[in-house]
């Protein structure tokens, strides 16, 4: 076991850590929620609720917190989630990510909207990719892209072509974004990328590029002619227009067009056998019958980190209703406001067969790229370990909700 990092002992040792080593601009885009911020930080403070039930006696010398994903064995029930633009946490961005991952055992979650192409970091994380000297002997891990499904399906036909072909396992489609989050610091600040860093998967096609695009690095830039509507009104009431120029985050994620009947059926058919289809940003029982009628391959739980409607329930909150209408037919993940190792045990006592970590692994990246993504993930991985073992489990299959109770307001304890 490498040694501790004395200064870094916790998740959140880890975001005071990054927040000194974060600009202004960087830090607010990562850490802040839509709007008021309640659902950001009801994800994290309703695990509160939930209360473990420890069996003692029972043998817990020998411990695996392995899992399956994607036919792979996963060191943890734990992914590296989908999280835009890297690089500006650190200037390896999602290519010391991969390499965490690949050297954790990890899966990492791509973002559409990332700073390196999807071919390296795939490269990163193959089996025959990146081999460190330090760990030749490790094996690949699986990687999932997570995509916006833009109007215009010709560019997401390429990405996912793309992402095939490099041995992408899953696409995650985000279905909670038909507009974009009200994101106050972000509008304040005017957040935009920085024109030395490339949104790298759609990188500036000589012969798509309308002639009038100006010739910038920046794909936040645009022409007057092209120009959508700005960050802080672009969802005042008007109507909607497709956005046309350079592909950028402000104008092509967010597509309210979308629809389960045209959409998913379109993408289950582009991505074939190779590639299995997840929904992402599912947080109701009706929305999760939905999904498998659509043939979806898998569910994540999610509210995009309390990032797209404030007000919306804590991810862990709504987890159960969504194990009830799923009941067992398909696998169902959750993220958004893990922090510790007994929060991934209690979304797995609740049903989750698997969860996603988000800014906690910016925040690592921040703070030391690779090896700070690395300590984000052994931590985690460290106190999820002990808690099985205090709990009484030996195995990943063996947390139910046998292991769980619940508090309410008045100190009422259920059994669930
Ligand atoms: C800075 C940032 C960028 C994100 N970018 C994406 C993205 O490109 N696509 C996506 O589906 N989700 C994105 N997410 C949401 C994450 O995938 C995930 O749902 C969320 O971060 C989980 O919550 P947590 O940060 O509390 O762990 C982003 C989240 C953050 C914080
Ligand atoms: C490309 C962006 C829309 C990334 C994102 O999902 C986010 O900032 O939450």
């Amino acid at each position: 076991m490498p040694p501790h990092d004395l200064n870094c002992l916790t998740i959140a040792e880890l975001e005071a850590l990054a927040y000194t080593r974060m600009d202004k601009q960087t830090r607010d885009y990562y850490n802040e929620g839509a709007d008021s911020g309640s659902t950001l930080q009801e994800n994290s403070s309703a695990y509160a609720k939930y209360r473990i039930r420890p069996r003692v006696l029972r043998d817990v010398s020998a411990i695996d917190t392995s899992t399956s994903i994607f036919g792979h064995k996963n060191s943890v029930p734990i992914g590296v989630a989908p999280t835009a633009m890297q690089r500006l946490a650190h200037h390896e961005g999602e290519e010391a990510t991969a390499r965490a991952c690949r050297n954790m055992g990890v899966v990492m979650g791509l973002s559409s909207f990332s700073t390196t192409t999807l071919e390296d970091v795939a490269n990163i994380c193959s089996d025959d990719g990146g081999a460190s000297d330090e760990k030749p002997d490790v094996q690949g891990v699986p990687n999932a892209l997570q995509l916006y499904l833009f109007e215009d399906r010709e560019e997401s036909r390429r990405l996912i072509e793309r992402a095939k072909k490099a041995g992408f396992r899953a696409v995650f489609l985000t279905v909670d974004t038909p507009y974009l989050g009200r994101r106050n610091l972000e509008i304040r600040n005017q957040f935009k990328l920085p024109p030395h860093f490339k949104v790298a998967n759609f990188a500036p096609d000589e012969e798509k590029q309308d002639p009038s695009a100006p010739n910038d690095d920046s794909r936040d830039v645009q022409t007057p002619r092209q120009r959508r509507p700005s960050i802080a009104s672009h969802h005042d009431g008007e109507k909607h227009v497709p956005p046309s120029g350079p592909v950028t985050f402000h104008t092509h994620a967010a597509n309210p067009t979308l629809s389960w009947d045209r959409d998913i059926t379109w993408l289950k058919g582009i991505c074939g056998p190779e590639m299995q289809v997840w929904v992402k940003g599912i947080a109701t029982g009706e929305d999760a019958e939905l999904a498998i009628r659509h043939g979806v391959d898998g569910i994540v739980v999610s509210n995009h980190g309390g990032r797209q409607l404030d007000g919306a329930m804590a991810t862990i909150d709504a987890l159960p209703e969504v194990i009830g209408a799923v009941r067992g037919r398909i696998p169902v993940h959750v993220d958004g406001g893990i922090r510790h190792g007994t929060d991934v045990f209690k979304a797995l006592a609740l049903g989750a067969d698997f969860v996603w970590i988000g800014r906690p692994v910016l925040w690592g990246l921040a703070y030391k790229g690779q090896e700070g993504v690395e300590l984000c993930l052994r931590l985690l991985a460290d106190e999820f370990r002990l808690c099985m073992g205090l709990a009484g489990t030996v195995k990943v299959g063996d947390i139910g909700k046998e292991y769980l109770v619940k508090i309410d307001k008045s100190g009422f304890v259920a059994r669930l």
